[in-house]
């Protein structure tokens, strides 16, 4: 039997720290929603009882650093299963790039294992299995649009924003979100998004709303290691984005845009700068 599940890429809409807690995490609010661009993930059964990764991707780790292998490994030890399975993960998703792509990886693993092994886990249980593997995995687990309190992992669920285009543009830099979080000064944030604020524009579906209200408190220390991540969002805005954010802890900008005419402006004059650029839709 073989099993195909989607791992579609997050963007957050907002992100707030609020203080480090003793355990090392930020104690953080942030509005996550998913895009239509997805890794592709195929679970089939093996005869022998071990876990095999292959992807087309050759930059990823195929091992036990792998996020759909330690999902695999959790799910085997976790309900005693004592069965083989083979992933292999089709990557669409760019990589470390502040859009959860291996977090997706591993959830979309989670729920594919409890189908192809037949274990009856509910999401709840799920959720709780992904926290274990990250922060944002249990978002991913169940996609839509939430708000994520505690260190990501404690979800409420609410409606989509409105339908838009995506730009996303990687530029070809790497940020170590460990590194991030650990540069952070939670007292010194002088402008906190406002989580309430981006929930109502949600809800009333006031594009403008959203796009006034995008905020993530990580770009300070992102744009200040990497002054490429400004220059991209500051040419987003120019060629006409309607709004403009680093995702997570980047580098990754994304730009909201209301009207398809100005798609292919925004997407060719950002080839320009990077190569990785993306125009998709929110997934709602
Ligand atoms: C930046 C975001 O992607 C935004 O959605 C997430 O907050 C990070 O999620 P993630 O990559 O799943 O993060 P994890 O794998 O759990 O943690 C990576 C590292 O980031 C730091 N970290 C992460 C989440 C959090 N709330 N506080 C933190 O300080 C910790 O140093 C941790 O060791
Ligand atoms: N399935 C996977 N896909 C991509 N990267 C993976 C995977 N498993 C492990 N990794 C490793 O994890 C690191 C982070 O990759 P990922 O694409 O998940 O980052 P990210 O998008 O910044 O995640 P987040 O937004 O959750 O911080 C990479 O250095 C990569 O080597």
């Amino acid at each position: 039997m073989k099993i195909y599940e989607k791992a579609p890429a997050k963007i957050n809409l907002m992100l707030d720290v609020l203080h480090k807690r003793n355990d090392g995490y930020h104690e953080v609010e942030m509005i996550m929603t998913m895009v239509d661009l997805a890794d592709r993930i195929e679970m089939a059964e093996m005869p022998r009882d071990t876990i095999m990764i292959s992807s087309q991707a050759g930059y990823i780790p195929l091992d036990e650093k792998n996020l759909a292998f330690q999902a695999a490994r959790l799910v085997k030890e976790r309900y005693n299963v004592k069965k083989g399975v083979y992933i292999h993960l089709d990557k669409k998703i760019p990589v470390a790039a502040g859009l959860a792509g291996g977090s997706s990886d591993a959830a979309a693993t989670l729920r594919g294992l409890n189908k192809l092994w037949g274990l009856g886990i509910s999401d709840e249980e799920l959720r709780l299995l992904g926290a274990e593997l990250g922060s944002d995995v249990p978002f991913c687990i169940t996609g839509g649009t939430a708000l994520a309190t505690g260190r990501g992992e404690k979800l409420s669920m609410m409606p989509n924003p409105p339908q838009c285009w995506v730009i996303l543009a990687k530029p070809p830099i790497n940020v170590s979100t460990a590194e991030v979080y650990g540069r952070v000064r939670s007292d010194r944030i002088t402008h906190h998004p406002s989580a309430k604020r981006m929930e109502e524009a949600i809800r009333n579906q006031s594009f403008a709303g959203v796009c006034q209200e995008l905020g993530n408190v990580l770009e300070d220390v992102t744009l200040k290691l990497h002054p490429e991540v400004g220059q991209l969002k500051e040419a987003m805005l120019r060629l006409g984005a309607d709004g403009v954010l680093m995702s997570g802890s980047g580098p990754t900008v994304f730009g909201l845009v209301s009207k398809e005419s100005k798609v292919p402006r925004i997407y060719n004059g950002l080839r320009g700068f990077c190569k990785e650029v993306y125009a998709v839709r929110l997934l709602t």
